[in-house]
């Protein structure tokens, strides 16, 4: 538990960001949460519940919300960051001038910067001018609703400065959440938007109405990927065994509450990206995340034949089943398991 309590902002309050307050409350910590809509600010802070994120889950009431920005960051020790990959640039420019200055930056995002092939760590420094030594990582699996049930799970807190993930692990070590500390950012943060992929691919194989040794294969052949391309890049290959790599890899190709494994399954089921697109809001990293973990890895000079197929079929150049039988066919260059 929470030795000194925190002020902590955290950006913003889709189901990861609701349920991490959850955590940080449960710690002993102060959170302000930011959210881009009224109803959602009015719903968490007169009724005490986030009803489109998180219905039927109660907040105490060391959390309030606010559509003011400044608000939200003032006085924070800790900013944490949980918007959409792929807009967390443009939010952050907006941001920047007014994370104060002493504060750790946190990101819990899963994806990888289309265009710039930035990790989202990447993507807060350059945005914030702030040494790597301040922003943290938080990764692991950590399905939204489980985590808010208060259902037991374990997470990594990364930082290039260990004293840092430490004061994190403090702060955020609660009831119900286990953080073990890590100072592989860039592992964790490759197996974070990794996982992603590979559950749509899993996601894939049980909409087309495959069994357990199709799904088992795709992990284990994913997690292969996975640690082939951040051990390229230089993390630790031990990272990609932890939480942050297998534990996330399991939890998001094993449940029907993930939302990416659920945008597979429905490509498998025969839907296309737009049209899945229309029918929900919810974010799927993967799908974009995909696109650039492939550029990455050729960029890198490494196989990665599972994000390319997963690529193919969000773009409609391949259906799920070509997916399938390319990933059967022997036409990637690894040989040896
Ligand atoms: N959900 C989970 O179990 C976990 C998610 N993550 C990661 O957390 C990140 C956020 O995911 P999650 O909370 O699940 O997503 P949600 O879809 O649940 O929530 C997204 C949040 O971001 C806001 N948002 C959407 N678009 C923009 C934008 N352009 N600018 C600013 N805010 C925006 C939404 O606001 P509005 O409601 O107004 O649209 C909402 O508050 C992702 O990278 C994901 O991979 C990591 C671990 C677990
Ligand atoms: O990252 C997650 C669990 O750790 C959530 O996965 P989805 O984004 O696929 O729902």
């Amino acid at each position: 538990m929470s030795e000194t309590k925190k002020k902590v902002a955290v950006f913003s309050a889709g189901s990861w960001g609701t349920a991490f307050s959850l955590v940080l409350a449960d710690a002993g910590n102060d959170v302000t949460l930011w959210a881009r809509r009224d109803d959602v600010v009015e719903a968490i802070n007169e009724r005490r519940e986030n009803t489109d994120y998180l219905p039927g889950i109660e907040l105490p009431p060391s959390i309030s919300a606010s559509t003011d920005p400044e608000q939200v960051a003032a006085d924070a020790d800790v900013v944490v960051l949980t918007v959409p990959s792929q807009s967390l640039r443009e939010n952050l420019t907006a941001w920047a001038p007014i994370i104060p200055e002493k504060a750790t930056m946190v990101s819990l995002m899963k994806g990888v910067e289309l265009g710039t092939l930035m990790r989202m760590s990447e993507v807060i420094q350059e945005v914030t001018d702030a040494a790597a030594q301040r922003i943290a990582v938080i990764s692991g699996p950590n399905l939204a609703r489980e985590i808010a049930r208060r259902e037991p799970a374990a997470s990594v807190v990364a930082c290039l400065d260990e004293d840092r993930a430490k004061e994190l692990q403090a702060i955020t070590h609660g009831p119900s959440f286990r953080p073990y500390t890590s100072v592989d950012v860039l592992g964790c943060e490759i197996g974070g938007a990794y996982k992603n992929v590979v559950g749509l691919a899993v996601g894939m194989a049980v909409g087309l109405g495959f069994g357990d040794n199709t799904t088992a294969s795709v992990i284990t052949r994913g997690l292969a990927e996975t640690a082939r391309l951040a051990t390229a890049q230089g993390a630790n290959p031990l990272t990609l065994m932890g939480l942050a790599g297998l534990g996330d890899l399991v939890a998001t190709c094993s449940s029907p509450l993930s939302r990416n494994r659920t945008f597979g399954e429905r490509l498998g089921q025969g839907m296309t990206t737009e049209e899945i697109y229309a029918s929900t809001s919810q974010v799927a990293e993967g799908a974009k995340s995909c696109k650039s973990l492939l550029a990455l890895a050729e960029r890198t000079g490494i196989d990665a034949p599972i994000a390319a197929a997963v690529d193919a079929v969000v773009d409609g150049r391949m259906t799920a089943l070509d997916m399938m039988n390319s990933f059967i066919a022997r036409d990637t260059k690894a040989e040896t398991d």
